[in-house]
């Protein structure tokens, strides 16, 4: 027998949703047990078991969201079957996902978590190199994305045309004794052209951006989309969420909490001083020493160096990053499905701050962003608001640099 019987969607997030007078966020650690009819088992592959379990308050998604996410599995997965004798035919699934980069260390495991997403009917990997084999290789796995691999600029159009969103990791990684602002010369302009062609061919798309600097990058793409016209604030990320995926972790570890329940809101940018955790709006609330706070910080900001060294030469976080990105895509892809309880962390332009793009934790929606939540900066401790402060120059000087860079460039299609 194929596996065993349960089907079960794997990924584990948290979610978190602001109070509605902004007293603080409240934030709701949600685990998803999606476990499917044994009708799924032919497409959703792992595992099956025989319901869609939302086991508490405190469980992955919440009740409505699971509620929603049970309608939108069985509507897609399950209406198709006439004969429940037959195979499973699923439904083409709604959303067409992009990866630009898909063959490097964060693309290839990215793209195998976010192929067994039932919420992608069809996943699209490009890359320079070599990603036919990669292609054909996740081809098999019996989850209802089809996959179309891409391999020249030539084809990058066809990758891109009609997706609803584009995840872009292509660019270089960090070897040890590297800043994230090294990477700026090669990855500016990879991110640039990539970006370009998005504006082209999937100009809707939501675009979540993994290549480093993030703090530059975002600003990047921000500028080349407003010069083809089509820039929709709302729609662009820069993917923070390994942050917060590490600080949840660390600080999981330190007090001995359940690692489902922690939910730590990092925010300001994505390179050194500028990832800021808050520590203060730690759920389920917590107490920690000075001592503590000080260490969890610094370990926090510089969880991507640690790998770095410890991969000694051979790149940066990428099985870390995977995970944190697939989380951040099936975010986005709920959201886009229809779910009004998404919110991550997230580098967006902002009026959070004095700075034109800020990370903090957003709402998303359909349409993108929804709202940015001011509450986790309200009550801030004395070293959290001097940390603000102290990452603000260095953020904005990355903003800026980005911004000149794209500002600069020839009309961006010309390029690509
Ligand atoms: N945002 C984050 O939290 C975070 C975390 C980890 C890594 N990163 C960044 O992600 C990027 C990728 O890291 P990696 O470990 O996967 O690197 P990698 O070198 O393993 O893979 C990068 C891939 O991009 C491809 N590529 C290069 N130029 C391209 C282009 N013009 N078009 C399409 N593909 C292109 C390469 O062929 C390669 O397959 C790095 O910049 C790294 O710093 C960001
Ligand atoms: O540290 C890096 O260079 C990669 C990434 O930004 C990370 O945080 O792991």
């Amino acid at each position: 027998m194929a596996a065993s019987t349960a089907a079960t969607l794997s990924l584990r997030s948290v979610s978190s949703s602001s109070t509605q007078n902004g007293s603080g966020a409240k934030a709701k650690p949600f685990a998803m047990s999606l476990s499917t009819p044994k009708a799924l088992t032919s497409f959703c592959g792992l595992k099956a078991t025989s319901s869609i379990n939302s086991e508490s308050e405190a469980s992955f998604l919440g009740r409505e969201s699971t509620a929603a996410l049970r309608q939108s599995v069985t509507s897609r997965a399950i209406a198709p079957v006439k004969d429940s004798m037959q195979p499973l035919q699923p439904q083409a699934s709604t959303f067409k996902v992009a990866i630009l980069g898909a063959a490097g260390g964060i693309g290839q495991p990215l793209s195998l978590l976010i192929k067994m997403s039932p919420l992608i009917s069809a996943l699209h990997l490009y890359d320079i190199a070599n990603v036919k084999g990669i292609a054909a290789d996740l081809s098999h796995c019996n989850t209802p994305a089809q996959v179309l691999d891409f391999t020249s600029p030539a084809e990058l159009g066809n990758c891109l045309k009609g997706v609803d969103l584009v995840v872009i990791p292509a660019g270089i990684p960090r070897k040890p004794g590297m800043t994230r602002d090294d990477l700026f010369t090669i990855n500016a302009n990879i991110v640039k052209s990539l970006v370009a062609a998005v504006a082209d061919h999937a100009p809707h798309a939501f675009i979540n951006i993994i290549s480093n600097p993030v703090n530059s990058t975002v600003p990047i793409a921000a500028e080349i989309l407003k010069k083809k016209g089509v820039y929709d604030p709302k729609k662009l990320f820069g993917v923070t969420t390994l942050d917060v995926v590490r600080a949840n972790t660390f600080v999981a570890q330190k007090k001995n909490l359940r690692l489902i329940d922690v939910d730590v809101p990092v925010v300001g940018g994505h390179s050194g001083i500028t990832i800021l955790p808050l520590l203060s709006k730690v759920r389920p609330s917590v107490t920690f020493t000075e001592e503590e706070v000080e260490e969890l910080t610094v370990r926090i900001q510089n969880g991507g160096t640690e790998v770095v060294e410890a991969k000694a030469g051979g790149g940066s976080a990428t099985l870390s990053m995977a995970y944190a990105a697939a989380r951040f895509v099936e975010s986005s892809l709920r959201a886009l499905d229809g779910d009004g309880d998404v919110y991550e962390c997230a580098f967006v332009q902002s009026e959070l701050t004095d700075l034109p793009f800020f990370a903090s934790r957003v709402k998303i929606g359909r349409k993108g962003v929804e709202a940015v939540i001011s509450s986790d900066l309200l009550g801030l401790t004395e070293f959290e608001a001097k940390a603000l402060e102290a990452l603000k120059p260095e953020l904005r000087a990355s903003i800026e640099k980005g911004a000149k860079f794209a500002q600069k460039q020839e009309p961006a299609g010309a390029s690509v």
